[in-house]
């Protein structure tokens, strides 16, 4: 039987950050698969992780909810005669509803040998006010349907914010274990450890009705459908990107993070992240999430890319605004 873990977040909330530290601390022993969806069409992570031996099937077709059946049954497939991991980590993308994924993987638990193992939502401690604010139909429909919830950046906050942020929480779930401590703190095996620990109560979560991730209240599938619009995530985010050889200037790049970051000259920025080489031939990848960004030094790729999420993208803006990098 393969384990099945789902590992949701926000864009940016840190689900790659905590995959690799399972995957560093937790998983050595184990065969493992990782199936990341990523919304846009242009794969950022996957380089990062080849490195550390762990298979990879993109899926980068769009959005994981529209697509998510048809293709997810087929990689799942593929993934499974091909590799006969002991565990498969998904990752979709920040976008996506949790509550798709942890129907897609149920519908296939029949006749697939599968199990579904860990159901968790990476949520930025930081930003959450905000994002269930702004885009509470994506992010909390994570929340709602998550058993464990990590959150991220707790460190970067004072405690009567993070107690606000978890009120704002278990307000929208009370039955699932929340993470506070900093993940540098803990062990990947204690993580492990409270993302695997609710396999009893999800069985019991799972007889219930989901719960509306647009008005908190519960009703059964149809009824929900009947009263509520519904979006996809590509009706609500838009993705640009680039693929290019080309060397960047690096303090070039940074002005652009600082400017992406700090206002919404070019629509709201939600994500961006890419990698790159710069003029004297070193590559650097950066990543940035609203209100901050890095730059890190980075291993040569097969070729320069980045990509850039939210809404409202002024994307001939942006093409303009890297072009002159
Ligand atoms: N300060 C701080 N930064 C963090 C933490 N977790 C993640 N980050 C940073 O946030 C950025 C995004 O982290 P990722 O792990 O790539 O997030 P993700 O959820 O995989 O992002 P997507 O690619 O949008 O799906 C990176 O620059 C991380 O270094 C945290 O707990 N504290």
């Amino acid at each position: 039987m393969t384990k099945v873990d789902i590992i949701s977040g926000f864009l940016g909330a840190g689900k790659t950050t905590l995959i690799k530290k399972l995957i560093k601390e937790a998983f050595k022993d184990e065969k493992l698969v990782l199936i990341e969806n990523e919304f846009g069409e242009i794969g950022i992570d996957s380089g990062f992780l080849k490195e550390g031996g762990v298979e990879i099937t993109e899926m980068n077709s769009g959005c994981i909810c529209c697509s998510l059946v048809g293709d997810f049954g087929v990689a799942l497939k593929e993934v499974l005669s091909k590799y006969k991991p002991d565990r498969i980590i998904i990752e979709p993308s920040g976008v996506g509803k949790l509550s798709d994924v942890i129907k897609a993987v149920k519908d296939k638990e029949q006749d697939a040998q599968i199990t579904l193992n860990v159901r968790t939502a990476v949520v930025d401690a930081k930003k959450c006010k905000m994002y269930m604010k702004n885009f509470g139909e994506f992010f909390n429909n994570q929340i709602e349907n998550a058993t464990t919830i990590l959150l991220s950046r707790t460190q970067d906050i004072s405690e009567d914010k993070l107690i606000e942020c978890t009120q704002l929480i278990k307000e929208r779930n009370k039955a699932a274990t929340l993470v506070t401590t900093p993940w540098q703190d803990l062990e990947g095996k204690q993580l492990l450890e409270a993302m695997e620990s609710q396999n009893t109560l999800e069985k019991e979560l799972l007889k219930k009705e989901a719960i509306c991730s647009c008005c908190g209240g519960h009703h059964s599938h149809t009824e929900h459908h009947h009263h509520h619009q519904h979006h996809h995530a590509d009706e609500v985010f838009t993705s640009w990107g680039l693929e290019t050889p080309r060397p960047f200037k690096q303090e070039a790049i940074k002005r652009v993070l600082e400017k992406l970051s700090n206002t919404q000259a070019y629509g709201m920025i939600l994500r961006a992240k890419g990698i790159l080489q710069d003029e004297k031939g070193n590559w650097f990848c950066f990543d940035m999430v609203p209100g901050e960004y890095e730059i890190r030094q980075e291993a040569a790729d097969y070729t320069g890319r980045l990509c850039v999420i939210g809404t409202k993208l002024d994307k001939k803006g942006l093409q303009q605004l890297f072009e002159e990098c």
